[in-house]
Order: C-alpha cells, then sequence, then structure tokens
C-alpha cells in the first residue's frame, strides 16, 4: 500500500490508495460501463487518457487474456472505488499506475460538470501533492497529440484470412481485435493497414470495403488517413467505427469537434433514424461529428443528446458509426452493421448493394 494523490486541472487535489505505483499524466475520463474492465483496458482508444471507472468494483470476474482488445493497456492509470487484487497484479505486470479508496461518484460528478480534465497522478511510498501537480504541469491536451496514431498502430501489414470472397482493407488507427472478428467470423479476409498507408499500399490489395477503425484522440490529427478517405471515396465502399466515422466525415466536407465529457459506456441510447428502433450501443469517444456536410446523411442520433452515431452516402457506398458495433465490451445489439458493411462490397450478388441502416 501506498500514497497517491491526483492533482486536478481544476485546482483540486485529491488522495487515493496507491495500489500500482508510478506517475503519470492523461486527460481524465469516465466510463459508466458496469463490465468489461478487461476490453476497456486494453482498447487502444484509451491511449493518453485516465480512465475511471464509475462501477464501484472492478476485477470481480477475473483477469482473461482471451478478452483483451489488443496486447497492452492503454490507459496511462487506472481510477476506481475498489480495485481487485486480481487486476492491480495485470496493471503492475503492465507498469499502469492505478489507484482506488477515493471518492469516484464525486469525481465523475466534477468531469460531467466540468467537462473532461487533466490530470497529474503520483502514486508511490513517498509521493507528494507537488509531485502530482509536477505531472499535472506537463500534460497536454488530447488534441495535442498530434501523432497519436502512430502510439497504436500496426507497422506493418497484417493479414487475417476468412473462408468467404470479400476482402477489406481496415486501416488501423488503433483497431480493437473485435472489430477485425467480426468481419473474419463474416467470411472476409482482413487486410491491416498502418494508419499511414499510402494510397498505392490500399490499391494493391484491391479491397472491396476499405474501413476506417476506432483510435484514440483528435480526428483531425489523422491526415494521411484522410486522404485515403479521400482518394478512395465513390471508388470502393467506405465504413468506419468511432474515430472511423470522424475522420470519414471530416475527409468528405463535415467537421468534428470535442464534446464536454464524451461518451464511455455500455448503454448509451441511439436511434435509426429511419425504422425509429432504438438499441443500447457500447461507446467510448470524446469527439464528435457536429456537420456531416453535404456528402453525408445522419441515420441515426443519440437518444441523450442527438449527437450523430450513424452516418450514409447511398450514393458513395458509405456506412458508419460513431459507436462500438462489435461491442466488447457490452451488448451485440449492432452486430449487423458488420453484415451491412459486407453487403455494400457487394462480392456476392456481383452487383454492389448499399444497405443503409437496415438491420440495426
Ligand atoms: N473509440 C474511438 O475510436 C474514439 C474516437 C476519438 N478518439 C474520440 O475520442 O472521439
Amino acid at each position: 500500500m501506498s500514497d497517491a494523490y491526483l492533482a486536478l486541472e481544476d485546482g483540486r487535489v485529491v488522495e487515493a490508495r496507491g495500489r500500482v505505483p508510478g506517475r503519470t499524466r492523461g486527460e481524465l475520463v469516465f466510463t459508466t460501463a458496469y463490465t468489461g474492465y478487461e476490453e476497456s483496458l486494453t482498447d487502444p482508444s484509451y491511449e493518453e487518457q485516465v480512465l475511471t471507472f464509475s462501477y464501484p468494483l472492478i476485477g470481480n470476474y477475473g483477469v482473461r487474456a482471451e478478452r483483451f482488445e489488443s496486447d497492452r493497456v492503454h490507459p496511462r492509470a487506472a481510477v476506481a472505488r475498489e480495485f481487485t487484487e486480481e487486476v492491480v497484479e495485470w496493471l503492475a505486470d503492465e507498469g499502469v499506475p492505478a489507484v482506488d479508496h477515493l471518492d469516484t461518484r464525486d469525481l465523475v460528478t466534477s468531469i460531467r460538470e466540468e467537462g473532461a480534465m487533466k490530470v497529474g497522478i503520483a502514486v508511490g511510498e513517498d509521493v507528494t501533492p507537488e509531485d502530482a501537480k509536477e505531472e499535472l504541469a506537463q500534460c497536454k491536451g488530447m488534441s495535442e497529440h498530434v501523432d497519436i496514431g502512430a502510439q497504436v498502430t500496426t507497422t506493418e501489414l497484417t493479414t487475417f484470412e476468412g473462408d468467404g470472397d470479400t476482402t477489406v482493407a481496415l486501416v488501423d488507427c488503433g483497431a480493437k481485435g473485435s472489430i477485425v472478428d467480426s468481419l473474419v467470423d463474416r467470411g472476409a479476409t482482413v487486410h491491416v493497414l498502418p494508419y499511414d498507408a499510402a494510397a498505392e499500399d490500399v490499391s494493391a490489395l484491391d479491397p472491396d470495403v476499405l474501413f476506417i477503425s476506432n483510435g484514440p484522440g483528435d480526428p483531425e490529427n489523422y491526415t494521411a488517413t484522410r486522404d485515403l478517405v479521400e482518394e478512395f471515396a465513390g471508388e470502393v465502399p467506405l465504413a468506419g467505427i468511432c474515430l472511423g466515422q470522424q475522420i470519414v466525415a471530416s475527409a468528405l466536407g463535415g467537421t468534428t469537434e470535442k464534446m464536454a465529457f464524451g461518451h464511455r459506456g455500455v448503454n448509451q441510447p441511439v436511434r435509426d433514424l429511419r425504422s425509429g428502433k432504438v438499441v443500447m450501443t457500447t461507446q467510448n469517444h470524446g469527439y464528435t461529428v457536429a456537420d456531416p456536410g453535404d456528402q453525408l446523411d445522419v441515420t441515426q442520433v443519440n437518444v441523450n443528446d442527438d449527437t450523430a452515431e450513424g452516418l450514409a452516402s447511398e450514393e458513395l457506398s458509405v456506412i458508419t458509426r460513431q459507436y462500438h458495433p462489435e461491442a466488447h465490451p457490452g451488448p451485440h445489439d449492432s452486430l449487423g452493421f458488420f453484415d451491412d458493411v459486407l453487403a455494400m462490397a457487394g462480392t456476392e450478388g456481383n452487383e454492389r448493394k448499399p444497405r443503409v441502416a437496415a438491420s440495426d
């Protein structure tokens, strides 16, 4: 056991119990997910953030590597009311500082009221509040991490073979493993490319779909990925999840903006504007599409705040989601998105058949 201090951007210093020692900093965010801590902690979209769990007990069903979404823990630190020993051991192995025994309800309320904020953390036997403040002083805002994609992307082309006819080029801006699994399970062969792949790298694969993954940080910083979308829009069907939706919108004339505290959890309600149907979704984002531009239509919205949750263009064969249809963690209600994406490829019936938000 050791001391721990969190220095918040609003000037407060919060004391906690240190579980894994270290000093670090990041953007303080919270998730309301009550399960799925293994998946959330390994989701590359959490890079450069400090993840607070609003659910009070984290670790109550153990830690199993088969639930991981990538090969490491991505948040810079983890905060909960109580972590189990097993989670603490895992985070210690990963060298990720962790704190508990603090009032996480108060912390979450502050983020709700004041927005996601910078935090400096110091955990260890002799740490002082000043150490945490020093970390805070060095903390960058999320949009200032201009090449964050490089921290999470694959560095070389990797292929996952499916047993069907469709080929997907997945641009890896920090892709969750479940996105690859969801496509391969449906027979697609998935080529995972670096986030800054050149147009020729994509053309060489002759993909039926160009898919932009989830990932951390400000979508406006992903200029190489945006160039790819611009290059292939109208030529190859396009799909995107989360950061992928934001990059597609930005490339096709839309705009994005930072939200006050974002959406992170596994029960965010989303309404499909054509069917009127509402589904519960998994979310993890701090930016949003403010204006989809002239080429894309908003097909789905968040019931709580009306933000764009799905975009599409029949003409260009584009469908994107702001939420995570692949789940892991969270509900499986939207897995049909992957069927819609592969149907866009038109490889089975030889004809490209855009199905805009039909099955979720
Ligand atoms: N899960 C994601 O892809 C996150 C997208 C983006 N980094 C955001 O915070 O909005």
